[in-house]
């Protein structure tokens, strides 16, 4: 059997936890998706990149629907959203965390609010147990406890990202979404930031969706990879799959002088080479 084979048999037996099927958005006549389908499996890191504005932002925006489709099905961890009923829509709320870009932290709550946001939204917990589960995500993020009393304006970039991270942790998601996490980050705090996702995927069992413009991350911490491209998922599969896809953005983007300046050494240059953003 040849290894494309043994990996597509692999692929078979993992579960799915999300599935995109067909999906079309759209703004007035700019068709930003047209027919996409992803699936994202039980226990994985996958890093979706893209040249900007293909629509990274708008399918993640879609699968929590924050945007609306013109077509096409999602269905999140066995539970399609449209034909679920209320319970079962709360119940997959629960089980979902996102990080936006910027952290997205409420600026008038402390950290240990904002964590505790989720919590009162979805749960009914006596305050001092929810105390003790803010100051128990606090420290599963890097955070130190003195950290729980901050606003977010008294935070560094790499501290508003632990903290956002913290929240979307809050209700022990089984999904994570994670939009572009480690930018603005300096290259040590993002390293440092990228091995933190993976030791949580690890330890909780996390599934990570990850929208990334990151070379190091997707080279250190990815398991998978999707490229958007066209208006739809282009390529999917493990670096290497990347390397071998014959296309000019891909060849560009993970064989370019950056991507070799963090990736393996043994991977060729592209030839001609031209850069991407
Ligand atoms: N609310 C909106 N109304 C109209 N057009 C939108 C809206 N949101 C996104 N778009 C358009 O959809 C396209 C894709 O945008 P999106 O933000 O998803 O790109 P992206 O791949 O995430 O880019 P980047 O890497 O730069 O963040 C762009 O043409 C953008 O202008």
């Amino acid at each position: 059997m040849t290894d494309a084979n043994e990996r597509s048999m692999a692929a078979k037996k993992r579960q799915v936890v999300l599935s995109v099927r067909d999906v079309t958005v759209g703004f007035g006549s700019n068709i930003v998706l047209d027919q996409l389908n992803l699936d994202v499996y039980r226990g994985e890191i996958l890093g979706f990149v893209g040249a900007s504005g293909t629509g990274k932002s708008v399918l993640m925006r879609t699968v929590l629907r924050l945007l609306p489709r013109r077509s096409g099905s999602i269905e999140i961890l066995g539970t399609d959203y449209d034909t679920a009923d209320e319970e079962q829509r709360m119940a997959l709320d629960t089980r979902l965390g996102v990080l936006f870009q910027h952290g997205a932290l409420f600026s008038s709550l402390t950290v240990k609010e904002n964590i505790q946001l989720p919590m009162r939204e979805y749960l009914d917990l006596p305050q001092s147990l929810m105390d003790e589960l803010a100051y128990l995500k606090i420290e599963m993020v890097g955070l130190a406890p003195d950290a729980a009393d901050k606003y977010p304006s008294e935070l560094s970039g790499g501290m508003i990202k632990r903290a956002a991270l913290a929240r979307a942790l809050a209700l022990d998601p089984d999904l994570v979404f994670l939009d572009e996490p480690t930018s603005g980050l300096d290259p040590i705090g993002a390293a440092e930031f990228d091995l933190l996702i993976a030791r949580l995927r690890d330890t909780l069992g996390l599934t990570v969706y990850m929208v990334t413009h990151d070379l190091d991350s997707l080279f250190s911490v990815c398991d998978r990879i999707a490229v958007l491209g066209g208006k739809r998922v282009l390529v999917e599969g493990t670096l290497e799959d990347m390397f071998a896809f014959d296309d000019p953005w891909v060849q560009s983007y993970f064989r370019g002088k950056r991507a070799r300046s963090v990736v393996r050494p043994d991977q060729p240059a592209a030839q001609p080479e031209e850069e991407v953003n």
